[in-house]
């Protein structure tokens, strides 16, 4: 995230970093996650696509600062990855993925789920939202220890496709950012949550995807939306 703030343990719950392991003894943050119900975790379809093999992630919650794991911190395992069938690498559509963990979650302060919104539009989105993660806090610069923050105004659909004449920006996304940019998601923030908080309730409107640059005037972050895959997830994880 550029232009953030720290988060503090237990604001976040459901956040998740998923590490890929690129040997047997050495692993990296990738992705972002969230956590939705005791078995299963939403992130992006790209975080996964070429890294489908569910042995290839180790799954961490709870925390706050990526410093602090280690090779004895405990993590999840992932049993199952489903990636969403009409994901299209060329343009980045339907970018989403369940994955099903080995073994259910123990809820505690700081591992909880997220809420998903209902089907379609039934829930008025805010005028701003959060997206957090520990990717780079810069364009050209590198992922952040600590959990980052950061509220943005959400755009309408219309209003989102004038900023990528040259992309399809439809209802399956929505865009969140300034106009002068400034604060955005940036690398290693992909796969996490874009969250609203709605009469009280936390709910997870999307699912940080991609966009030109990061934190740069006129390009808003794009993101997964969530409340249009809601079939696809129930269907999922029955
Ligand atoms: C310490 O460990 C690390 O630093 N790890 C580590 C750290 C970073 C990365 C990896 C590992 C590789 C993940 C590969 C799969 C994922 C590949 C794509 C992914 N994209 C994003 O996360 C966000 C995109 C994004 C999203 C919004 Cl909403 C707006 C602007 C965006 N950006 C536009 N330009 N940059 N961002 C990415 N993630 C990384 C890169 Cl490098 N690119």
């Amino acid at each position: 995230v550029v232009g953030g703030d720290e988060s503090s343990l237990g604001e976040w719950p459901w956040q998740v970093s998923m590490h890929l392991k690129l040997t047997t003894r050495s692993e990296q943050h990738a992705c972002g996650g969230s956590i939705i119900n005791k078995q299963w975790m939403v992130t992006a379809a790209h975080c996964v696509f070429h890294f489908n093999k569910p042995s290839l992630w180790n799954i961490y919650g709870g925390f706050v600062n990526l410093s602090e794991l280690n090779l004895t911190t405990p993590f999840f395992e992932v049993e199952q990855i489903i990636i969403h069938s009409l994901y299209d690498a060329t343009d980045i559509s339907n970018d989403i993925a369940l994955l099903k963990l080995k073994r259910p979650v123990l809820s505690t302060d700081n591992i909880l789920p997220i809420c998903l919104p209902p089907k379609e539009n039934q829930l008025v989105i805010p005028d701003y939202c959060w997206v957090t993660g520990w990717g780079y806090t810069e364009e050209t610069g590198n992922s952040s220890n600590f959990l980052q923050k950061a509220k943005l105004p959400i755009l309408s659909t219309e209003q989102c496709q004038t900023k990528y004449l040259s992309k399809k920006i439809d209802n399956d996304v929505v865009c969140a950012g300034y106009e002068h940019g400034t604060i955005d998601a940036c690398k290693g923030d992909s796969g996490g949550p874009l969250t609203c908080q709605i009469d009280k309730t936390w709910y997870l409107i999307g699912i940080t995807s991609w966009g030109e640059g990061c934190a740069r005037a006129g390009k808003p972050g794009v993101y997964t939306r969530v409340s249009s895959y809601i079939d696809w997830i129930h269907e999922q994880i029955k």
